[in-house]
């Protein structure tokens, strides 16, 4: 069996949606196919502009037939594509003849293993495996979260009703996305104040077995979860009543080894800190929360480039080195020369945008005409809640590639805000703002123009001038 199309986009995350849904506005009359091998893909909504750059989105989980009538969808793996011929093959045999592809397969946990154990160590990708968390939880009392970025600072502080024990190998908490400061500033505001860390929703606890999606719809591997998805999941232990307790912090820790106990069936870990003393502790399980790794699990008749980070190397305009093989999103590795205030992160918006630029460069080659790569990255920009403060990342915001040539400039109230400047040569470089700033605009225009704030010293975090009025 075999299907025809002129655009064939693999993956149903935000990359390949939106890759998909910018070919359907772009090339209306043309064919497009969407393989996905999860029957639910995800989308964006309610896109509300934060700054003139930054957005603040929602994201939605749909049936993959709701995709609009302009986008063919099947649902399927991925096993082959022959670049040189343009056509694909499915893992159920089916092969699809197209003009462009776009490969926007994401990522899968990379997870923290010595090679042992390895039933105990799960890691949070998508539904299927936070209902995984929430089966181990039902009988957990103790939960090791080994890692420092987006996952373990939303689960440390998001489980409730047992011990966490937290191991990070940094001097302080949430060091992919936040300084030594700002890190202090989260844990005053959590002992101090009980944030609400989301808006309360009424939450049942699901049981594994009702939830679990029936035989032909149930997928391995679904998109990637995002934005506050913990509100909608109980993420308590077995300790009833005790509620959330503030995590146990192991700094500059690491796992030394792990074994299972026979007498008791939990796991008995030996951490090693960096002054050389080690520890013993017991826990039920751990979440390795310890970074993505591109997902490509499949084959093609010559091969990709991929960057050292394991992504599909594409340049400015998404393409890879394969002809007319084009890759957007958490399996693709930004192989172009950035703008001086963009990196690459592996984050919804990122994967909005990609998707987005793949869609408008695949579009553009069929019809014969020329596309520039779009503004959005000109700078790195990210909005989230961290600890149940709203935190925008601007730029170079923690002073990335900047060497140590960078001055630091910080205003914090306490349980209020905290706002970082980097600053290198009198120019803003990057920002970091907690809290209801108001600063975002400002500080991209400053970031992007380049002005040079030499002459306003230290006022220009001064708390009794209007910054957002003495440049806007
Ligand atoms: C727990 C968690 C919380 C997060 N929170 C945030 C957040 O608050 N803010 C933020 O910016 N980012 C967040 N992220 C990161 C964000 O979710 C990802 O960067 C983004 O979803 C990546 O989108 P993607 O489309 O590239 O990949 P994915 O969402 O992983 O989608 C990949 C798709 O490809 C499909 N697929 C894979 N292989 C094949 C194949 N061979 N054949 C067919 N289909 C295939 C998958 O089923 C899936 O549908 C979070 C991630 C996680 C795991
Ligand atoms: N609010 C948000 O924006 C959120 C975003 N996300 C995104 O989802 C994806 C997955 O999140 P996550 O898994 O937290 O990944 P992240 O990349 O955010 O963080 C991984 C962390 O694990 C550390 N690490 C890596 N390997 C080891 C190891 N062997 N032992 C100990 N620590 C290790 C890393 O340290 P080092 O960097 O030093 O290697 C880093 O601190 C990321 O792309 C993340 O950005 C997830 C949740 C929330």
């Amino acid at each position: 069996m075999s299907r025809d199309c002129i655009f064939l986009v693999v993956g149903g995350g935000i990359a390949g949606v939106s890759c998909a849904e910018t070919l359907a506005i772009c090339c209306p009359l043309s064919s497009i196919l969407m393989l996905t091998e999860s029957s639910i893909v995800k989308s964006v909504t309610n896109l509300v502009p934060v700054a003139r750059y930054l957005h603040r989105f929602d994201v939605r989980e749909k049936d993959v037939n709701e995709l609009g009538a302009s986008i063919n969808t099947i649902v399927d793996q991925l096993e082959y594509v022959n670049s040189r011929e343009h056509w694909a093959r499915t893992k159920k045999g089916l092969i699809l003849k197209y003009r462009y592809i776009c490969v926007c397969t994401g990522g899968a946990p990379k997870l923290f293993s010595n090679g042992q154990a390895e039933s105990r160590i799960i890691g949070i990708r998508d539904t299927d495996s936070v209902l995984e968390l929430q089966r181990r939880l039902l009988t957990a009392k103790d939960v090791l979260i080994l890692g420092n970025g987006g996952i373990a600072s939303e689960l440390a502080y998001e489980l409730k009703d047992i011990n966490v024990h937290w191991v990070v190998k940094d001097s302080h908490i949430s060091a992919t996305f936040v300084d030594p400061g700002a890190a202090e500033f989260f844990q005053l505001a959590r002992s101090e104040l009980d944030v609400p860390t989301v808006a309360v929703t009424a939450i049942k606890r699901m049981r594994y077995g009702e939830v679990t999606p029936p035989e032909e719809k149930q997928s391995k591997q679904g998109a990637a979860l995002g934005p506050d998805w913990h509100s909608n999941f109980d993420l308590s232990g077995c300790s009833t009543h005790a509620g959330k307790l503030l995590p146990k912090i192991y700094y500059k820790s690491h796992i030394v080894d792990y074994h299972v106990l026979p007498e008791q069936g939990r796991l008995s870990i030996k951490l090693g800190h960096e002054n050389g003393d080690q520890e013993q502790l017991t826990c039920d399980f751990i979440v390795s929360a310890t970074g993505v790794e591109p997902r490509h699990e499949f084959s093609t008749d010559f091969p990709p480039n991929f960057a050292d980070d394991g992504g599909l190397s594409v340049d400015e305009m998404m393409r890879t080195n394969l002809p007319d093989v084009y890759a957007a999103g958490d399996v693709c590795s930004a192989a172009w020369e950035p703008a001086p205030h963009w990196f690459q992160m592996r984050l919804w918006t990122q994967a909005r945008q990609m998707g987005s630029m793949a869609g408008r460069s695949m579009a553009a080659a069929c019809e014969g005409e020329t596309v520039y790569q779009d503004f959005c990255f000109e700078l790195f920009g990210h909005v989230t809640q961290l600890f149940g403060f709203p935190v925008v990342l601007l730029g170079r915001f923690n002073g990335q590639g900047l060497e140590r040539d960078y001055e630091l400039l910080v205003r914090c109230t306490r349980n209020k805000e905290y706002i970082k400047f980097v600053l290198q040569n009198g120019r803003l470089r990057g920002a970091i703002l907690i809290g209801d700033t108001d600063l975002a605009e400002t500080c991209e225009n400053l970031i992007l123009n380049g002005i040079d704030l030499e002459p306003y010293g230290d006022d220009i975090l001064n708390p009794d001038i209007d910054i957002e009025d003495y440049f806007d």
